[in-house]
């Protein structure tokens, strides 16, 4: 199975931990000019990605030992055994295939010694004739009209990964109106349903297990107002489909299985817009574009799988995220895309990185005394500039950024895309040089400051620089470049989570407030007051009863 190392006590943390005194106190304006091969040292093309690295703490030795670190934590294994359909979720006793849903070469794919891949192929080309008739209006409602709003119903990675995607993807989509419904505060699907008209609706019910409290409130309400409009009971599968691994809910719900997309429970959550979870995004771009999509992740796999550490995209993200994390002791990471259709991707993110790696138990059972998972947060530039980019520059604490922007936009409007890359490649300039305080005083003094206000503002106007950050430039967001994109910060978030010796794939930590809601919700449904709790619970809810 996958192996145990505490990472702290391997040889390479010992060195790094030398290593680091040293190169600490180095800047990044030192460190370019001692080595003007930096940038093509440290930076890698794969596709139409490339990714400069070059911009970070780090030199030749820094590499060397970070790479070292991830051979002895045994990487190289680990990531083989995911691919293979080893069961390394094995808290939930489960593979973690995800890469099997985007396996376009087809090879055979096995879980529990059955290839997985004749019942993938099987769901995606249902998938392709659903989406194909929905699309082309040859699928009907229930008064004979084609379809022209999808509403998706679910949480978490049940919506968060299509509502990124087809976000990221808007430059793609077809005449369908895409609404997503997530939040169990009746606001979010009551002002949806005032957009719509059940005659040409279709909702996705979307969720692994068809038991999360949220989805299950949402699909009723929406199934409820579908059947308050006129329509009965048999016109329920014109107009409802689910997404789940779990067939037997779906039919107690009243969906008709022929309308069911499945899954399996080798599919996390948080890795699941590459199965039935992505219906949304098919319909929205259309299934070749979908499968594009498929097709960019499954190029970053074999990328990740087959390439040497040195030169693998994923594993260095990783090992730089590991190398602030642990030695420098940064706690968050923020992820700035320059692209405002990417909007949503730092927010999918948080749960994939954070959901994954979240975790103070090793796989040992045994509590950590490192730091894991980075708190991850961002908002498109150049948004973010006018926002919290002043803490990013100026304030006591290191957070490394990857900014990540398109050469190519898909709306050349006047010179807008020009403005926007130029604050894209000032700001990771700026963060690295910074700004010294002999170049504020010249640039105040021809101003014509006098000495003293100089004195007074000079140091307010000081920029320590050497701040690191990632550039991830790619030649234009297509589908399949967004595939790849994705992929990429999964098998970096995989790697960390073998280097950190925690298990990246269950999710326990979610649990015990959703079994508390449920322990709480019938003691809301009385008038009552309350005194089960401690004094603070007890005093808010029967203040809320008061109030309500
Ligand atoms: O798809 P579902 O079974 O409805 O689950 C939706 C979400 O809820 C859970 O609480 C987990 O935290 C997420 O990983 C999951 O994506």
């Amino acid at each position: 199975m996958l192996p145990s190392t505490d990472f702290t006590t391997t040889n390479a943390f010992k060195y790094l931990t030398d290593h680091y005194i040293d190169l600490a106190p180095k800047s990044l304006r030192e460190l370019f000019s001692a080595d003007p091969n930096r940038f093509s040292k440290f930076s890698i093309q794969f596709e139409d990605i490339l990714l400069d690295y070059s911009k970070n703490r780090i030199d030749d030795e820094t590499i060397a030992l970070l790479i070292q670190l991830a051979k002895e934590c045994g990487v190289k294994d680990a990531v083989e055994a995911m691919f293979n359909g080893e069961k390394i979720n094995a808290t939930e006793g489960r593979e973690v295939l995800h890469t099997a849903l985007r396996n376009r070469s087809n090879t055979p794919v096995l879980a529990g010694g059955k290839d997985v891949m004749p019942d993938v192929n099987a769901v995606l080309q249902h998938m392709k004739e659903f989406s194909n008739a929905v699309i082309s209006g040859e699928w009907k409602g229930y008064t004979g009209k084609p379809i022209t709003d999808v509403v998706n119903i679910g949480i978490g990675g049940s919506d968060l990964g299509p509502v990124m995607v087809t976000e990221a993807l808007k430059a793609y989509k077809n005449h369908l109106n895409l609404h997503f419904v997530s939040n169990v505060d009746g606001t979010h699907i009551a002002e949806t349903l005032k957009t719509v008209n059940p005659e040409t609706t279709l909702f996705l019910i979307a969720s692994k297990t068809f038991t999360t409290q949220e989805t299950m409130a949402n699909a009723h309400t929406a199934r409820n107002w579908f059947l308050e409009s006129g329509a009965v009971e048999a016109d329920v599968a014109k107009h409802f489909a689910a997404l789940s691994t779990n067939a037997e809910a779906v039919s107690k719900f009243g969906i008709d299985t022929a309308n069911m997309f499945g899954f399996w429970d080798w599919v996390g959550g948080r890795y699941s817009l590459w199965s039935a979870i992505g219906l949304s995004i098919a319909l929205s771009i259309g299934f070749d574009n979908f499968e594009e999509l498929l097709g960019g992740a499954h190029a970053m796999d074999n990328h990740f799988r087959n390439t040497e550490f040195e030169q693998n995209i994923p594993v260095i993200l990783a090992l730089i995220g590991i190398w602030y994390n642990n030695f420098f002791e940064s706690e968050t990471e923020a992820i700035l895309p320059y692209d405002q259709y990417m909007h949503r991707f730092a927010a999918y993110f948080q749960q994939g990185d954070m959901e994954s790696n979240g975790k103070y138990v090793d796989r040992n059972g045994k509590v950590v005394d490192y730091s894991t998972g980075p708190v991850i947060w961002g908002e498109p530039g150049t948004n973010g500039q006018h926002a919290f980019y002043q803490l990013i520059h100026q304030g006591t604490k290191l957070i490394p950024c990857d900014f990540i922007a398109p050469a190519q936009t898909h709306n050349p409007v006047g010179e807008h895309h020009t403005l926007l890359l130029s604050n894209f490649f000032a700001q990771t300039e700026a963060l690295m040089n910074g700004k010294t305080e002999e170049e504020v005083v010249a640039e105040l003094k021809a101003q014509g400051k006098t000495d003293d206000e100089i004195k007074i503002l000079a140091p307010f106007k000081v920029f320590e620089g050497n701040r690191p950050t990632n550039s991830i430039l790619v030649k234009k967001i297509t589908p399949h470049t967004l595939g790849a994109l994705i992929a990429m910060y999964e098998h970096k978030i995989f790697v960390q989570g073998i280097i950190w010796n925690i298990y990246s794939f269950d999710q326990w930590g979610v649990e015990l407030g959703k079994q508390l809601a449920g322990k709480i919700l019938p003691e809301l449904r009385t008038a009552e007051d309350v005194t089960t709790h401690d004094a603070s619970t007890n005093g808010l809810i029967n203040q809320y009863k008061a109030w309500r």
